[in-house]
């Protein structure tokens, strides 16, 4: 494992901020790590790198006890907020981290590859002060990169960005599944995540509600639904009833629910059976997504 828990506790006085975690992530997998704001998701990443100790509990890193040296080197850490050397350029900060990790020449090579993998070769000689928010996420990110961690743990690292530079960080992180390395990134927005993270953990209230496959959270609690209308919704139905690529089908008034864990098949493959018997589409939206199954989460009081 790459990184493992075991009744992981951090208590704030009366609060208990991260609360008996159990927590198991896989070498090499996306894992994101979700919650709403105060369910503890910071305090526990503080832990896993070392800057917080455990008030009760242990974490390991690739079977390092978190918090050795052994362990922060095998770690890149974004934080939430990210604090730089905001007089010194972009170019230089990231050489001059790699060099306090213990980097040497290699530093400078690396920091182009990453001011250029993450867009910002041209911001590499101005000062960070000048920096927009989104070039000071991809300055986090590549800060974090910088000595080759096999981990990263990324705090919440599209909050606050807009579109844009949360899909310039997505794309970024998705690039990272080819290379092999172990992603843990937290957010409170699931729909952030759920397009390139194969594992999750839900958090609430410092509890892990529930940790496993994106698909299986999916599945369980109903994974997308659609409402879609045609020109013979029963004979749809008696189509589609019982496909693998169907979870649930049901007449609702003048529409045709649909559940499905697969959802692009799903749309694909109506469209052809549609065609096939001469039926009319004339709907079709989504009316679920796992963004809501996490609403359901968050608000069915499932935390052992
Ligand atoms: N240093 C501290 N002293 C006292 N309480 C703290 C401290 N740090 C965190 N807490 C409390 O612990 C709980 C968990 O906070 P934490 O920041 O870990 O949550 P989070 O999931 O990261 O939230 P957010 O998304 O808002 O950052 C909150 O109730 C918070 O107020």
């Amino acid at each position: 494992m790459m990184i493992e828990t075991t009744n992981l506790t951090k208590t704030f006085g009366d609060v208990r901020a991260v609360d008996g975690m159990d927590l198991a992530v896989e070498e090499g997998s996306l894992h994101g790590f979700v919650g709403p704001n105060g369910a503890g998701k910071t305090t526990a990443m503080q832990m896993l790198v070392g800057l917080l100790r455990p008030t009760e509990g242990e974490a390991y890193i690739d079977g390092e006890k978190a918090g050795t040296i052994a362990a922060k080197e095998k770690i890149g850490y974004a934080p939430q907020e990210p604090a730089f050397h905001e007089s010194m350029t972009a170019k230089r900060y990231l050489v001059y981290m790699g060099k306090t990790a213990g980097m040497g020449s290699r530093a400078n090579e690396r920091a182009d590859e990453l001011l250029d993998w993450l867009d910002l070769a041209d911001a590499a000689d101005q000062t960070i002060s000048g920096f927009s928010g989104g070039m000071r996420r991809r300055l986090s990110l590549a800060q974090a990169m910088i000595h080759e961690p096999e981990l990263l743990i990324l705090d919440e690292p599209t909050a606050e960005l807009d579109p844009t530079g949360r899909r310039i960080i997505i794309e970024s992180l998705e690039e990272l599944t080819e290379e092999g390395i172990t992603v843990f990134v937290s957010s409170h927005v699931l729909a952030e995540l759920e397009q390139f993270i194969d594992t999750v953990s839900i958090l609430r209230d410092g509890q892990l509600v529930e940790t496993n496959d994106v698909s299986a959270i999916q599945s369980e609690y109903g994974g997308q639904a659609f409402s879609v209308e045609t020109s013979d919704d029963e004979r749809v139905v008696a189509l589609i009833e019982g496909r693998e690529w169907i979870s649930e089908v049901r007449i609702e008034g003048d529409a045709i629910m649909v559940a499905t864990d697969q959802p692009d098949e799903f749309k694909s493959e109506l469209q052809t059976l549609l065609a096939e018997e001469g039926i009319l589409l004339e709907g079709l939206s989504e009316e679920g997504s796992l963004e809501e199954a996490f609403a359901d989460i968050m608000a069915g009081g499932e935390a052992e």
